[in-house]
C-alpha cells in the first residue's frame, strides 16, 4: 500500500498540514483533563468563582482550538483521499490502455473493473483514516498514559492490567477478521464476472429461457460475498461491545480504587475526575486503532491488487529506436509466421507466408478456427508472432510505432462494436479530423447513406451502448464507414460483410473498388461470393497455408478450397 501513496505527491503539503492540524487537535484533547481538574482542585474546593470563570473560558478557547483542527483536517483528509483516489483510477486506466490483448485474457475484465473502481475506493478511505489517526491515536495513547501516570502513578495499574487485556482481544479479533478480508475482494470479483455476463448475454439468456439458472448463479455469488460480509461484521460487532464493556469496567475500578486514594488523602477529586477521562480517551484511541488494523488489510489486499495492474509490463512495447520514416505505401507480407496463445497447446497460425501488395485486394478464406482472425490480429500487433515477422513496405511491424503501425490501418473488426453518441460521432471515430461532407461520403461508399437517411435525425440519430438500437448489418456498414473515413493505406476487413445480404454484399464491394484502388485490401471472408474476385486468395486450413492463388488456379489446384466452393456455390456460379 506504502507504494501506492507515491500518487499522494500533488498534496503532500496538505498531508503534513492534517498531521499537524491533528497533532494539535490530540494536544487539545489532552490538555482538556488536566484544566478540568484545575477547575475542581482549585476552583471548587477553594470556592474561587473568578479561577472557575477564567479556566471555564480557557476550557472552551481550548476545546474550540481542538475542534476547528479537526474540522479543517477532516475537510483537508477528505479532499486528499477523494484526490488520491482519482489520480490512482487515472494511473490505472490509462496504464491498461497501454496492455496487449494478452493482459486483457490474464486478468478478465470483470476483475479489472473491480480493481479500478472497488479496490482503490478501498485505499482510498484507509488513507483517509490513516491521515487522521497515523499520529493522533498513538500521540493520544501514549499523551494519555504519560498525563494519567502524572495524576496519580499507583491508579495507573488499572490501565497496566486493561491495556494488555485490550491487546489481546485486538489480536484475536485481526487475526479472524483479516483472511475474509481479504477473501472479500475474489468474492467481489466473482458478483461482477456473473453481473456483466448476465448483462451483457441479457439476449440469449432470455432467448433460452435460462433466466432462473443465470437468478441462482447470481444468488450463489451474492450469498457468498454476503456469507463473507456477515462474518465480518459479527467480528466487527462483537469488538465493539467488548470494548466498551473493558471500558467501563476500568472506570469502575478506577472510581472505585480513587475514591480509597481520595479518602487516605493521596488524590484529589479533580485528579480523578481528569484521570478517568484520560483512561477514556486512551481506550478510545485503542479502539480506533484496532479498527485501522482491521481496515488496513483488506486495502493493502486491494493495494496488491493494484499494484499488480500497474506492475504489469504491456507485453507490447514500442521499440526503443522506432523507424523514422514510416511505411506509407502498405505493402504487407506475412514471412513464415507462427504463433500460439498464451496456454494453447497448438499454434494457432503455422508458417504463414504471403503477400497482400498495394492496390490489389488479397483474400483469406479457410473454415471457423482456421486462424484467420488470428492473421488479423498479428498485423495489427493485438499480439506478436513467436516465429517469422510481418512487414510492411518491408519494415518489421515491432520496429515500428503501435501508433503509426495501426495508423496506417482501416479496421473493421468480425463483430462490429459502436459506442454510444451520435451516428456522426461514430464514424468520426476513425478520423478525428474528418469533415461531415467526408463522413457523409463514406457512409455512402459503406452503404449505409440510405438507412442513416431514414432515421429521424439522421447522422444525428442516437447510437445506444454497443449499438444495439441498429441492426448486425447495419453496424456492420457503420464501422465499415468508420474504415473509410480514415483513408488508410491498408485496409483490413475481418468477416464484415457476413451480416449483409447478397445485394447489399455485392454493391458495397464495388463501391469499394472504386474507392479503394490504391489500398492494401485484406479480406477475410467466410463467404465465396465475397472474395472470388481478389487478386488473390489465401487458403487457410488448420492455421496452415493450403493454396494461394486466385478464384480460377486454387479451383485446379487446391482441395481444400474446391471443397470450401462446392458447399457454397451452384454449378452456374462456379462456371
Ligand atoms: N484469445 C484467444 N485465446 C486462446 N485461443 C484463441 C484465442 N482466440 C482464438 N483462439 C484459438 O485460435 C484458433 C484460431 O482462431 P481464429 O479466431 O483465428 O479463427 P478464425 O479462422 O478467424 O475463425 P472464425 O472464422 O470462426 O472467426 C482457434 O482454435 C481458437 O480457438
Amino acid at each position: 500500500m506504502i507504494r501506492l501513496f507515491r500518487f499522494l505527491k500533488p498534496y503532500r503539503y496538505w498531508v503534513v498540514a492534517i498531521v499537524a492540524l491533528m497533532f494539535l487537535q490530540s494536544i487539545a484533547q489532552l490538555y482538556l483533563p488536566t484544566l478540568m481538574a484545575d477547575i475542581v482542585d482549585i476552583g471548587v474546593m477553594h470556592g474561587d468563582t473568578a479561577y472557575i470563570i477564567t479556566m471555564g473560558v480557557v476550557m472552551l478557547l481550548v476545546a474550540a482550538i481542538g475542534t476547528l483542527c479537526n474540522v479543517t483536517a477532516g475537510f483537508l483528509s477528505s479532499k486528499t483521499a477523494a484526490g488520491f483516489g482519482k489520480i490512482v483510477r487515472g494511473n490505472v486506466f490509462s496504464h491498461v490502455e497501454r496492455f496487449s490483448l494478452q493482459e486483457f485474457d490474464k486478468f478478465g475484465t470483470a476483475s479489472m473493473i473491480t480493481r479500478t473502481t472497488n479496490d482503490i475506493t478501498q485505499v482510498q478511505q484507509v488513507l483517509f483514516m490513516l491521515m487522521r489517526m497515523f499520529l493522533s491515536a498513538p500521540l493520544m495513547i501514549v499523551g494519555g498514559i504519560v498525563m494519567a501516570v502524572s495524576k496519580d502513578a499507583k491508579l495507573s495499574l488499572v490501565l497496566v492490567a486493561v491495556i494488555p487485556l485490550l491487546t489481546g482481544v485486538i489480536v484475536f479479533v485481526a487475526s479472524k477478521g483479516i483472511p475474509l478480508f481479504r477473501s472479500m475482494q475474489t468474492k467481489l470479483d466473482r458478483l461482477n464476472l456473473v453481473l456483466r455476463e448476465n448483462l451483457t448475454g441479457i439476449r440469449v439468456i432470455r432467448a433460452f429461457n435460462r433466466t432462473d439458472r443465470e437468478r441462482n448463479r447470481f444468488g450463489e455469488a451474492n450469498e457468498d460475498l454476503t456469507r463473507t460480509a456477515i462474518k465480518v461484521t459479527r467480528i466487527m460487532s462483537v469488538i465493539f461491545p467488548i470494548m466498551l464493556l473493558l471500558l467501563n469496567l476500568s472506570l469502575v475500578a478506577i472510581m472505585w480504587f480513587g475514591s480509597i486514594r481520595i479518602d487516605l488523602g493521596f488524590m484529589q477529586v479533580g485528579d480523578l475526575i481528569a484521570f478517568t477521562q484520560y483512561a477514556s480517551q486512551i481506550l478510545f484511541s485503542l479502539t480506533m486503532v484496532s479498527m485501522m488494523f482491521m481496515m488496513i488489510p483488506r486495502a493493502s489486499a486491494s493495494a496488491v491488487r493494484i499494484n499488480e495492474v500497474l506492475n504489469t509490463s504491456p507485453s507490447i512495447a514500442d521499440p526503443a529506436a522506432v523507424k523514422k520514416s514510416a511505411p506509407s505505401k502498405g505493402s504487407v507480407e506475412f514471412q513464415n509466421v507462427t504463433f500460439s496463445y498464451p496456454g494453447a497447446e497448438q499454434p494457432a497460425v503455422r508458417n504463414v507466408s504471403f503477400t497482400a501488395e498495394t492496390g490489389e485486394i488479397t483474400a483469406i478464406i479457410g473454415g471457423t478456427g482456421s486462424g484467420k482472425s488470428t492473421l488479423v490480429n498479428l498485423l495489427l500487433r493485438f499480439y506478436d508472432v513467436d516465429g517469422g515477422s510481418i512487414r510492411i513496405d518491408g519494415a518489421d511491424v515491432r520496429e515500428l510505432s503501435q501508433e503509426s503501425l495501426r495508423g496506417m490501418v482501416g479496421y473493421v473488426p468480425q463483430k462490429a462494436s459502436l459506442f454510444s453518441g451520435t451516428v456522426a460521432d461514430n464514424i468520426r471515430f476513425g478520423n478525428e479530423a474528418a469533415t461531415r461532407e467526408q463522413i457523409e461520403h463514406a457512409a455512402v461508399v459503406a452503404q449505409a447513406a440510405e438507412f442513416i437517411s431514414e432515421l429521424k435525425e439522421g447522422y444525428d440519430s442516437h447510437v445506444s451502448q454497443g449499438g444495439t438500437n441498429f441492426s448486425g448489418g447495419q453496424k456492420q456498414r457503420l464501422s465499415i464507414a468508420r474504415a473509410l473515413v480514415r483513408n488508410p493505406a491498408i485496409y483490413v476487413f475481418d468477416d464484415s460483410f457476413s451480416a449483409l445480404d447478397f445485394k447489399t454484399d455485392a454493391k458495397l464491394r464495388d463501391a469499394l473498388q472504386a474507392e479503394t484502388s490504391d489500398a492494401t485490401m485484406l479480406i477475410v471472408a467466410q463467404r465465396v461470393s465475397t472474395i472470388m474476385n481478389a487478386d488473390r486468395i489465401v487458403v487457410l486450413d488448420d492455421g496452415e497455408v493450403a493454396g494461394i492463388g486466385t478464384h480460377r488456379e486454387l479451383l485446379d489446384s487446391c482441395e481444400v478450397y474446391r471443397e470450401i466452393v462446392m458447399s457454397q456455390l451452384s454449378e452456374e456460379e462456379i462456371a
